[in-house]
């Protein structure tokens, strides 16, 4: 799930013109609301900090830093000038950082009066204004219930066979007879496989391929300036989000004729178990909101995996412990398995994956695959000590508190025993890969179960080297190997 996005310009020459004036006019409406914003600074309780230059702030500064991969050290300086919690201005909004488990619990702890998503417009509009983030109050838990129905233990126990089958297939026909291989786009269609098929009933095949598509470019909107013109990224990306709405629309449909029928259960798949959804006073919700919160799954599911995934296969690349460890672990529950007739891993197997799990969770230690994302505070507020004014902006961010000392000894070392054995506990809101409160992912285990697979198979079948040494991750704004991670394949004997 994309943190921020306003990295790339518009992608046609002709439109800059038209940009720079669309710009200048944003600016200077902007520029009014930010001084009305900013005169709060005037208040010596205020957070300390500074509010950089006049409306761009340290945009500028803190999107070249979050290119660099750098954005860790981009805050450490601040925190370290200012302390814990400080203010700053990013995309024309008065900003502030609260980088501790504290400041975290205070963010995630707010309620809807007080705290709000407030994402940039292209995510917005790209996965639609009923999306999962975007709700509150009843008509969010209404909607998290139903994806918990699909993502909780009882069902996913039920689908792991499915899913390692299809990871099976998936890394056989990505896989077989090659020599090399782009690691990313790989991971991607898998991911998008395994959602479309177990949650969404979509059969793999022509549909699926042609939703792909459309996702990435839908995908595309979210990181581009949100300006929709002719030809331009923003505006190919909502056509495509378009056309992947009018197809869930159509399975929406389909599957509430099924249900009526009684050909399919509500427990068949996520849409089967939405078309019945009814508010608190019975009503029905409206298609618009199951759509949007279909394609939030759709992409909440998605880059997500794939990043972690990715960096997992580099890790295991670069460092041989970890190869060896993982290798043992998992040839440890393919010898336990030997005369077990169930052909696929089972719940079991999965828990017995301790040490491969443990080298993920350290991994999203040092590198959540979501760094963090904006809230809009809707009240006037105070923490530790300082006023924060109404329709400032809190930045939290996993990052930061993930490398606080006190919490995890030598911080930078790269030590997966932290997640292992029984005194494993951290001081709460100080590991949060998969955010805290009342948006805190839903999909974690469905998370676990698909890493955990793909990785049984790879190490199993393959070992594999990086073709660019020491490819960097760049922050677009998601973390991703810079070059696609491009990886040599050597098949292993059995
Ligand atoms: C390693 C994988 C994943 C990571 C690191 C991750 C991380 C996160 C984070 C940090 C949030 C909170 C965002 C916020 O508060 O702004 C979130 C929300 C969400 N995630 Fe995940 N996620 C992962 C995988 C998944 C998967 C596999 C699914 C679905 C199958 C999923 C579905 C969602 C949904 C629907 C939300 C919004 C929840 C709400 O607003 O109530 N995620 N995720």
């Amino acid at each position: 799930m994309p943190a921020h996005a306003l990295t790339s310009l518009v992608d046609q020459p002709v439109y800059l013109a038209l940009a720079l004036i669309i710009l200048t006019s944003t600016l200077i409406f902007t520029r009014l609301k930010f001084k009305s914003l900013s005169q709060y600074s005037q208040n010596p309780l205020v957070p300390p900090g500074s509010l950089g230059l006049p409306f761009i702030g340290e945009t500028i500064d803190f999107l070249r830093a979050q290119k660099l991969d750098k954005t860790h050290e981009w805050i450490s300086e601040r925190a370290t000038k200012y302390g814990s919690i400080f203010k700053t201005s990013l995309l024309g909004c008065p900003t502030v950082f609260m980088v501790s488990a504290t400041g975290n619990r205070f963010v995630f702890h707010l309620n809807d009066n007080s705290i709000v998503s407030n994402h940039p417009k292209t995510i917005g509009t790209i996965m639609g204004k009923h999306n999962t983030l975007e709700l509150s109050g009843n008509l969010h838990k209404l909607m998290r219930r139903a994806m918990l129905s699909f993502l909780g233990p009882e069902m996913l126990r039920k689908y792991i066979g499915e899913m390692d089958l299809l990871v099976i297939q998936q890394l056989s026909l990505e896989l077989e007879g090659k020599e090399t291989v782009k690691a990313v786009m790989l991971l991607k269609r898998l991911a998008f496989r395994v959602t479309c098929t177990l949650l969404f009933a979509i059969p793999p095949g022509s549909e699926q391929d042609l939703l792909l598509e459309d996702f990435t470019l839908a995908l595309r909107g979210v990181v581009t300036l949100p300006f929709n013109l002719p030809m331009t990224t923003f505006r190919r990306a909502i056509r495509a989000r378009e056309r992947i709405c009018n197809r869930l629309s159509d399975l929406i449909r389909k599957r509430r004729k099924e249900v009526k029928e009684g050909r399919v259960s509500l427990k068949d798949d996520m849409i089967s178990s939405f078309v019945n959804l009814r508010d608190e006073n019975g009503e029905d919700i409206g298609d618009d909101v199951l759509i949007d919160n279909l394609f939030t799954v759709m992409i909440a599911s998605h880059d997500t995996v794939v990043i972690l995934l990715s960096l997992l296969l580099r890790l295991i690349a670069r460092n041989h412990v970890v190869r060896n460890g993982i290798m043992e672990e998992q040839e440890a529950i393919l010898k336990e398995r030997e005369g077990v007739e169930d052909d696929n891993l089972t719940w079991n197997d999965l828990h017995k994956m301790k040490y491969t799990w443990s080298v993920a969770q350290e991994l999203m230690r040092l590198n959540p695959p979501v760094p963090g994302s904006f809230k809009k505070f809707v009240k006037d507020t105070s923490f530790g000590g300082f006023d924060i004014p109404k329709g400032w902006q809190v930045f939290w961010l996993a990052s930061v508190t993930h490398t606080e000392k006190n919490s995890f000894p030598d911080p930078e070392r790269f030590d997966p025993s932290r997640f292992m054995g029984p005194s494993k506990s951290f001081p709460p809101f100080s590991y949060i890969p998969f955010g805290a409160g009342p948006h805190v992912c839903p999909g974690n285990e469905f998370a676990r179960i698909e890493v955990l697979l793909v990785l049984h198979h790879m190490i199993l079948n393959y070992r594999w080297s990086e073709m660019i040494p020491d490819e960097p991750i760049t922050r677009d704004p998601m973390p991703y190997p810079a070059k696609g991670l491009p990886i040599k394949l050597h098949r292993l004997e059995k």
